[in-house]
């Protein structure tokens, strides 16, 4: 069984940054959610224009397949997209184990780092749509939320120690799964 991560959250809380990290540190296959979106939604961001659902469906399924094709093939992946609602979650996650990773900060922390972002299509002025309708992991979901606070080698190693722990409990549950097939 292959591990497959989505790191999620607000405009600029640091996807791209931690799913990159994730790829050099962990060799997981690696893909930037915003490449997935149909021009269409590129340019209704780069307008200030929020997405509604029906736009985000066909883009959140484009990732499902990358991830269920890659599952195929065996290998490990990790994706950034912002995967606000659950329905969201839901659809990423459809016939493929996925794990979350929600970087979690406050509004005022991400408002300076988008705004300190430079060349990217999504306007800052666009974040509070996104805290709208921002649902955090439920306890029962497959995932963990970590801060955002402190520098990129303290966000990354807080995730990348979350991954690792979540890496052992698939691990002991595929020793346990070819034990009891065995005897
Ligand atoms: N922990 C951090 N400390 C300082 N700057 C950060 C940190 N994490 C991300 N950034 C910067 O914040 C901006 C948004 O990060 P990014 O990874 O592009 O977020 P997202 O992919 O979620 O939109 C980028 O300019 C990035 O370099
Ligand atoms: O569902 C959405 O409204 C968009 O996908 C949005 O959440 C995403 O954040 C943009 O693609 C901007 O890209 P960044 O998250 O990289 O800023």
């Amino acid at each position: 069984m292959s591990i497959h991560v989505v790191v999620m959250g607000v405009a600029g809380c640091g996807k791209s940054t931690v799913a990159e990290a994730i790829h050099e540190r962990l060799g997981y296959a690696y893909a930037e959610g915003d490449d997935f979106h149909p021009q269409a939604n590129i340019d209704k961001m780069s307008a200030g224009i929020p997405l509604t659902d029906e736009d985000r469906w066909p883009w959140l399924n484009v990732i499902n397949s990358w991830m269920v094709a890659r599952e195929a093939l065996g290998e490990n992946t990790v994706v950034s997209s912002s995967a606000l609602k659950r329905s969201y979650r839901e659809v990423l996650a459809k016939d493929v184990p996925t794990f979350f990773i929600h970087l979690n900060g406050s509004h005022e922390l991400i408002q300076q780092r988008l705004s300190e972002r430079k060349g990217h299509f999504m306007p800052p002025a666009l974040l509070p749509s996104q805290f709208a309708i921002l649902e955090p992991l439920a306890p029962e979901e497959n995932g963990v939320e970590i801060s955002i606070e402190g520098s990129v080698d303290e966000m990354v190693d807080r995730a990348i120690e979350a991954l690792n722990a979540y890496a052992a409990t698939v691990a002991a549950t595929v020793a346990a799964q070819t034990a009891a097939q065995a005897a």
